[in-house]
């Protein structure tokens, strides 16, 4: 039946945590959303070692929790482990956005050269925005106390929205209300429909109800009516001056970027590329960058250190002298924000996968084809026999590992925020990496760096 697809144990032969019964696993899978971390955790602690399947909203999952396990999974090619496959089954992509969302993934190279090779010359740009934001969202809430008590959440999206914006989509639509909220939004309105289409709509239904749940939020036509104009403009600038120089920003890297530029398919294409770039930028910037000020606000020991760091390396009376090697030897904010995300990743669980075609463990253990695959990644990141007094939060402390490695070797890499390993997977790990990790970075310090007398 149907609820038996949706909540069937994964794998019989492996350890399940709770009740493997169709009726109970389902109700227990549902109880296990409000208390996912500690009963993962549990679940690592009594089945040491080996892998397991836990149950989350309807769904059996195989949780990777040892370095090897991490490994092998990290390893796999796309068409045995598909993180693709996983996220729109997970997600109900093709339903909530379109298969278009899902089919065309030329951002991802976008992102990978054009966004990370142009880090050093958006600086400025996302400076200029940074400030401009700070005045027009924060300021204005601050009253006559010189203080004032702000929901941080939504203000920092909005700050983020609008800085991303500036870099995606240049400096007048990143200034459009209208354009930020659909930037901003369109992200938590997949993240709520599109678990609850998987778990409580029989699959029959889907697609209707996908097709209704697109006329009414429209992502993408509004979308286009935003970028399309922006296009054609830039376009037809081409077509009178083939010299002329394109804005170098998001829009611009997806144009050069995608397969044709003739057809009609062009601006639709690239309008499902943008969201899809807010997708995997706004609400994982957002949520480090909140946890991070919070982090800031109950510890403030921090503020000082931090603020040295940055006036010893960067002019605080100057930002337009600011370059991103100088910001790249703020070792202790890098660190900061590492930590931040240590303890604060996406979720309990992450880097889903979804078996393809059979797939086999370096231990021999077999995974046949349909299965999700993840990892226990609140427990790695938690684990003592890996950080010293895991649970708690210490800013500094990939600031010191980094130190103790300089002595020794000649890069001190390996401790940046940007690093990974099978004990650090807030960035996912082998070919889907994040290549965003380098622009978010950036951000985040940028964020932190400027002055602001509220913090
Ligand atoms: C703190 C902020 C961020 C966090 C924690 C984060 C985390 C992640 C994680 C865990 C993955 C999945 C990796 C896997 O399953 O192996 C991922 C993928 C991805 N991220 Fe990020 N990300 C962040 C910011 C960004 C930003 C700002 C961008 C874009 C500018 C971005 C673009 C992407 C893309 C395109 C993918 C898919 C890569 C692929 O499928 O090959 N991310 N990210």
């Amino acid at each position: 039946s149907e609820l038996h697809s949706r909540g069937r144990r994964a794998k019989r032969d492996l350890p399940a945590n709770g009740f493997s019964g169709i009726w109970s696993s389902y109700l227990y899978s549902v109880l296990n959303c409000f208390h996912a971390k500690s009963a993962i955790q549990d679940a690592c602690l009594r089945f040491k070692g080996r892998l397991f399947t836990f149950s989350l909203l309807g769904q059996w999952v195989v949780l990777a929790r040892e370095r090897g396990h991490v490994r092998d999974l990290c390893n796999a090619p796309e068409d045995v482990l598909s993180m693709e496959l996983a996220a729109e089954e997970l997600l109900q992509l093709r339903h909530i956005v379109g298969p278009l969302f899902t089919d065309e993934l030329y951002h991802i190279p976008a992102i990978r050269t054009k966004l990370n090779l142009n880090l050093g010359d958006i600086l400025p740009h996302l400076l200029e925005e940074m400030y401009a934001a700070f005045e027009d969202i924060v300021d204005t809430q601050i009253g006559d106390k010189g203080w004032s008590s702000i929901t941080v959440y939504p203000t920092v999206c909005r700050v983020v929205c609008r800085v991303t914006s500036r870099v995606f989509v240049g400096k007048t639509l990143c200034r459009n209300e209208e354009y930020c909220k659909l930037a901003s939004r369109f992200t938590d309105d997949v993240l709520v429909a599109g678990p609850i289409l998987k778990f409580l709509i029989p699959s029959s239904l889907r697609s209707s109800i996908g097709k209704l749940y697109k006329m009414t939020f429209g992502h993408h036509k509004r979308m286009q009516a935003f970028l399309g104009p922006l296009i054609e403009d830039r376009q037809q600038k081409l077509r009178q001056n083939s010299k002329f120089t394109l804005p170098n920003d998001m829009l611009t890297w997806l144009m050069e970027t995608a397969p044709s530029t003739t057809d009609q398919h062009y601006t639709e294409s690239i309008s499902m590329r943008m969201l899809n770039v807010n997708f995997v930028a706004m609400h994982t910037t957002t949520k480090t960058f909140t946890h991070a000020l919070y982090y800031l606000a109950s510890q403030r020991q921090y503020l000082p250190v931090l603020r040295d760091e940055v006036e010893q390396h960067l002019d605080s009376s100057d930002f337009t002298t600011w370059t991103k090697e100088a910001l790249a030897h703020c070792v202790k904010l890098d660190s900061f924000f590492k930590e931040t995300l240590r303890l604060n990743g996406l979720g309990a669980t992450w880097m889903p996968r979804l078996t393809v075609s059979d797939f086999k463990f370096s231990d021999g253990t077999h995974i046949p084809k349909g299965y999700f695959v993840a990892t226990a990644a609140s427990v790695i990141h938690e684990d003592n026999t890996i950080y010293n007094t895991a649970q708690e939060f210490d800013g500094l402390r990939f600031s010191v590992m980094r130190k103790i490695v300089a002595e020794t070797e000649e890069w001190d890499w390996r401790h940046k925020m940007t690093s990974t390993s099978e004990a650090y997977v807030a960035f996912g790990g082998g070919r889907h990496i994040c290549p965003g990790r380098f622009f978010c970075l950036h951000g985040n310090e940028v964020f932190t760096s400027v002055y602001h007398p509220a913090l």
